[in-house]
């Protein structure tokens, strides 16, 4: 993959689940770029379609419409086949969970050894590589427990060891310091720190403030949509394909009949009430 080229990319996405009482339509045109060697997280209020865009971004799942890509290879069109041989090779995946992640009865070496036997590598350099990352997460002397002999910020620095072994195209995680305290917070997001300093690409839905504070990129959803991008500490709006943006629930408030004029300006664009 082109290490310059973006991680993953979306435009017009949209995902709507079929239920028995209607359609729900969680991705509503959501256009995201995730960019290499970063981290990029996916905030928002419970239900806003954080788990749905990661569930699509991760191959698990397929869009209603629009375009997914990773590592520049379109995922829409691909037969179910070719998806599974894109997913296991290009996407490392964490859960939530601590336990979700990992299986009790493998020690974190064999864990690694596993992960890189799926990417396709051989026993002994997965095993060299595993050794290379439980060292640079602060694991090199947990590599023989088992994660029951792990506390729950040692189990997600594990499972994204696990996710990033073999150096796949993106590295999504979905909210995976829930369960932690603030501390072993630290921890992990120092881990992806030194990942993406690396040059792992990782997408992170998080609640977390701290967590999003960590991050290069932040995309921030609300009800299905893309509501602003948080880049270098400057919040901007996205104007889609379309036209279409979304104001900020504070302008809302400015625009009771739900009507604008819009008047171009010599330095931006104006929006008045009528
Ligand atoms: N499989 C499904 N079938 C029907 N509706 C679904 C399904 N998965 C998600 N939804 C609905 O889609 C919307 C978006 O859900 P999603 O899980 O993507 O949000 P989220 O931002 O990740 O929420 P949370 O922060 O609570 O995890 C919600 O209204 C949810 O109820």
């Amino acid at each position: 993959m082109r290490r310059d080229a973006p991680a993953a990319r979306c435009e017009g996405l949209v995902r709507i689940y079929p239920s028995p009482s209607g359609e729900v339509h969680a991705l509503k045109g959501v256009d995201v770029v995730v960019p290499a060697g970063r981290l990029t997280a996916v905030t928002g209020p419970s239900g806003s379609g954080k788990s749905s865009l990661l569930r699509i971004l991760a191959a698990q799942d397929r869009p209603t419409a629009g375009v997914a890509e990773v590592a520049g290879t379109s995922l829409t069109g691909l037969s179910a086949r070719r998806l599974r041989a894109l997913r296991r090779r290009e996407i490392g995946y964490v859960f939530p969970r601590p336990g979700q992640n990992l299986l009790p009865h493998l020690t974190g070496t064999e864990h690694l050894v596993l992960a890189g036997r799926l990417r396709g590598m051989g026993r002994r350099e997965a095993a060299r590589q595993g050794a290379e990352l439980l060292d640079v997460l602060g694991l090199a002397d947990r590599a023989g427990h088992l994660p029951a002999e792990l506390s729950g910020g040692e189990q997600q620095r594990l499972a994204l060891a696990q996710a990033v072994l073999g150096r796949p195209a993106l590295v999504v995680a979905d909210e995976p310091t829930s369960e932690l305290d603030s501390a072993t917070t630290g921890q992990l997001l120092a881990a992806v720190a030194e990942l993406t300093r690396d040059g792992t690409s990782v997408v992170m839905a998080t609640h977390d403030p701290q967590a999003a504070a960590a991050a290069d990129r932040v995309v921030h959803l609300r009800s299905g949509a893309v509501a602003h991008e948080e880049v270098a500490g400057r919040r901007l709006a996205v104007v889609d394909g379309e036209g279409r943006v979304q104001l900020p629930e504070e302008a809302m408030a400015r625009f009771p009949g739900r009507r604008v004029a819009v008047e171009l300006t010599a330095d931006g664009v104006l929006l008045r009430e009528p």
